[in-house]
């Protein structure tokens, strides 16, 4: 499909880059570049069916291709559709271990997943959404990749103002912005562009960088990253902030080939703004992308937990007991929270999240019902193999039968007789089944069957 570019749009790059913009109005107008992600959180993770021959430079898990939503890898979270460009912006981000990171504008969660496939479990993510739709879908992708670490919200920026000032080490404002380099991925979106929704975008960037400041601690960083070209949301707002806020200042990042500086002509000819690193598709094999790695000045602060209520009682434990001891071989208790009638590997226990809108936090386990304990699926992607009693490999046909909500019916009694047992398709993992009486009854979830 072609792109129609605006005569605004053409004049303004005509303008601001001479020939260079011809250029670019012509790669804008070829296909866009297809990649996706490995996810490390699975076991054997580099298993499997697409080729893996076109890895990316500057991405240790992200390859050139293009996936299948309904393929067997994508369904069990092995891997995750994202073009290159956007890859980079958590490897500037560079999560660590036992981080405290906050993924602002994090719908729908390549970021996120990408953050949290490099905090292997560990630490805090926090993901957030202010649209409630783009939320769930945030939080459903967060479940299939089979993250535990993870608190998702719905909420503003300004939310978090009221108790999290100076509580992350790291922050990343991936920002709502008029998506210029993303014109050739998705054509029809060129239609809402025009020079006043360039601004607009630019100061609604400034109101979530205000919240950012707040938010991270000191010796903290902030990524900051748009799709988009305009001089107004990149240069000249991050020149705006560093002048607001004196303690916070570009670093250094490493640019691969393709990649180039900032430019400081756009932003009110501040130096510094050499640092920050742009991607154009007429010199770079993705889309277009600017982002910028800055720090705050200062020691990092002593922050104290305090601690919710976890809402369990005795009986729920003995429930949970009872269903590990059956169809699992350990049971980890650190951090359950009960919410209502649910059971939760908390990512936070943290009574700063009280008053926030909390979609999921940390690993939804199951529910009680009735005494006894039903797992969700939830928990099914976050297991391996190994920590199953029962793993049922299905064939071909079985497995599209019951992705479609049909039972599996065994012709000769199985080796097994544990009532919930792990099902897998190619090795990987990706639901519950309930057996009983040469039976695999289906208990996949209505919402994810095809
Ligand atoms: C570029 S997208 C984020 C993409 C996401 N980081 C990813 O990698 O999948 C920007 C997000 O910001 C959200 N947003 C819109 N207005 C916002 C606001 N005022 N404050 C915070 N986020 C906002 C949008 O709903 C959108 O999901």
């Amino acid at each position: 499909m072609k792109v129609d570019l605006s005569n605004d749009f053409k004049e303004k790059y005509r303008n601001l880059m001479g020939e260079r913009a011809e250029k670019l109005f012509s790669a804008i107008q070829e296909d866009s570049q297809d990649a996706f992600r490995l996810n490390p959180l699975k076991a054997n993770y580099k298993n499997v069916a697409y080729p893996l021959d076109e890895p990316i430079e500057y991405s240790p898990i992200g390859y050139y291709g293009n996936i299948d939503g309904n393929s067997i890898d994508h369904i069990s979270g092995y891997v995750y559709s994202q073009e290159p460009s956007a890859m980079y912006v958590t490897e500037i981000l560079d999560p660590a271990k036992d981080d405290k990171i906050l993924d602002l504008c994090a719908a729908p969660g390549s970021k996120t997943t990408y953050i949290a496939s490099k905090m292997a479990s560990q630490g805090l993510l926090v993901s957030n959404e202010i649209n409630s739709k783009r939320a769930k879908v945030l939080s459903s992708n967060i479940e299939r990749m089979g993250i535990t670490n993870t608190v998702v919200t719905n909420n503003s920026p300004k939310d978090f103002e009221k108790k999290f000032d100076n509580f992350f080490d790291k922050i990343l404002v991936d920002a709502p912005c008029s998506g210029e380099g993303m014109f050739r991925k998705d054509p029809e979106s060129t239609q809402y562009w025009s020079l006043d929704y360039v601004e607009q975008c630019a100061n609604r960037q400034q109101h979530i960088l205000d919240s950012t400041y707040k938010l991270l601690d000191n010796g903290g960083t902030l990524v900051y990253s748009t799709c988009t070209f305009s001089p107004e949301e990149n240069e000249q707002n991050i020149d705006w902030f560093l002048k607001k806020y004196p303690d916070m200042h570009l670093v250094e990042v490493k640019k691969y080939a393709g990649m180039e500086d900032g430019r400081p002509e756009w932003g009110n000819n501040n130096p510094e703004l050499k640092k920050a690193l742009r991607m154009f598709p007429d010199q770079f094999n993705g889309e277009g992308h600017f982002m910028c790695k800055m720090v705050k000045d200062g020691e990092k602060s002593e922050i104290k937990e305090r601690q919710i209520n976890t809402g369990l009682k005795k009986d729920d434990l003995k429930f949970v007991s009872k269903f590990a001891k059956a169809n699992l071989n350990g049971l980890s208790e650190s951090n359950w929270l009960k919410i209502s009638d649910f059971l939760y590997q908390a990512a936070s226990l943290d009574s700063r999240f009280k008053g926030l809108h909390i979609l999921r936090n940390g690993l939804k386990l199951g529910e009680f019902k009735k005494n006894r304990f039903e797992p969700d699926i939830a928990w099914m992607l976050a297991l391996k193999p190994s920590e199953l009693k029962t793993v049922f490999e299905l064939d071909q046909e079985q497995y599209e039968k019951y992705l479609h909500g049909e039972s599996v019916i065994l012709s000769q009694r199985p080796d097994f007789d544990n009532k919930w047992i792990g099902l897998s398709f190619e090795g990987k993992l990706f639901s519950w089944g309930r057996y009983s009486n040469q039976q695999i009854k289906n208990v996949y979830p209505k919402g994810l069957r095809r």
